[in-house]
C-alpha cells in the first residue's frame, strides 16, 4: 500500500464535518503515512483552542496560523493531512495543497447537520440555523472544494472504513500528474 502513491502526502479537503480529521486518520495507517490535522497543530501553535483563537484574535489570525502551519506541512512527504475547512479560501494555500494530492470529502449538507448538530468546538457553526450556516458556506467554497484532484462522494450510513477504501480505490486514477516528480528523485 506504501507505494501506491510514491510518497506523496495527501491533503484532504472539505467543509465541516464531512470526516477528513476521522477518514484521514485511518487512510494514514492504511497506507504507512504519518496523519497530521491542521487544526491540531493550530492549537498547538498558538497554545489555545479554535475557539478561543477565533473569540480573542479573531477569524484573520486563525487564517494566518492555519496558513503557517500548511506551509510547514507541505514540506512533508509520506503524510495525510485533514486540513480545516476554510482552507481553500486563501490562494496562497493551493500554493501548498499542490504538493499532494488533494482529495475532495463531498457529503450533503443534511448529513452534515445531523453530524454536528451537538457540536460546540466549531465557532463558525455555532449560529442560529446550522443547516442555513453550512449551506451559505458550502455555496461559496465548493467551486474552490472543485479544483482538488480528486472528489469522493458520501452517502448516508458509509463508515469511515468504507469510505477510505473507496478513496483507495480512486487514487490510481488520478495519481500519474502527481507521482511523476517524486519519480525523478
Ligand atoms: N463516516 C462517518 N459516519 C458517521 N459519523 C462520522 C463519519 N465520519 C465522521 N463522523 C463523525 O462526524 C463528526 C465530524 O467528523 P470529523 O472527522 O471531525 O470531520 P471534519 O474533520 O471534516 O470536520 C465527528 O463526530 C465524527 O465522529
Ligand atoms: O470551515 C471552517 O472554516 C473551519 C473548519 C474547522 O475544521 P473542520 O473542517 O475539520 O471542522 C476549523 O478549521 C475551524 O473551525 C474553521
Ligand atoms: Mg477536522
Amino acid at each position: 500500500m506504501t507505494n501506491l502513491l510514491q510518497g506523496v502526502s495527501v491533503f484532504l479537503v472539505g467543509i465541516m464535518g464531512t470526516g477528513k480529521t476521522t477518514v484521514g486518520q485511518i487512510l494514514a495507517q492504511q497506507l504507512g503515512y504519518r496523519f497530521f490535522d491542521t487544526d491540531v497543530l493550530i492549537e498547538r501553535v498558538a497554545g489555545q483552542t479554535i475557539n478561543e483563537i477565533f473569540a480573542r484574535q479573531g477569524e484573520e489570525r486563525f487564517r494566518e496560523l492555519e496558513t503557517q502551519v500548511l506551509a510547514e506541512l507541505s514540506a512533508y512527504t509520506k503524510s495525510v493531512i485533514a486540513t480545516g475547512g476554510g482552507i481553500v479560501m486563501r490562494p496562497i494555500n493551493w500554493s501548498y495543497l499542490h504538493h499532494g494530492l488533494i482529495v475532495w470529502l463531498d457529503a450533503p449538507v443534511e448529513l452534515l447537520q445531523k453530524r454536528l448538530a451537538e457540536d460546540t468546538t466549531r465557532p463558525l457553526l455555532q449560529a442560529a440555523d446550522r443547516a442555513e450556516k453550512l449551506s451559505s458556506l458550502l455555496e461559496i467554497r465548493r467551486p474552490l472544494y472543485q479544483q482538488a484532484d480528486l472528489q469522493i462522494a458520501i452517502a448516508q450510513n458509509q463508515t469511515p472504513q468504507e469510505i477510505t477504501a473507496k478513496l483507495i480505490e480512486q487514487i490510481p486514477t488520478v495519481l500519474k500528474s502527481k507521482a511523476t516528480p517524486l519519480e525523478w528523485q
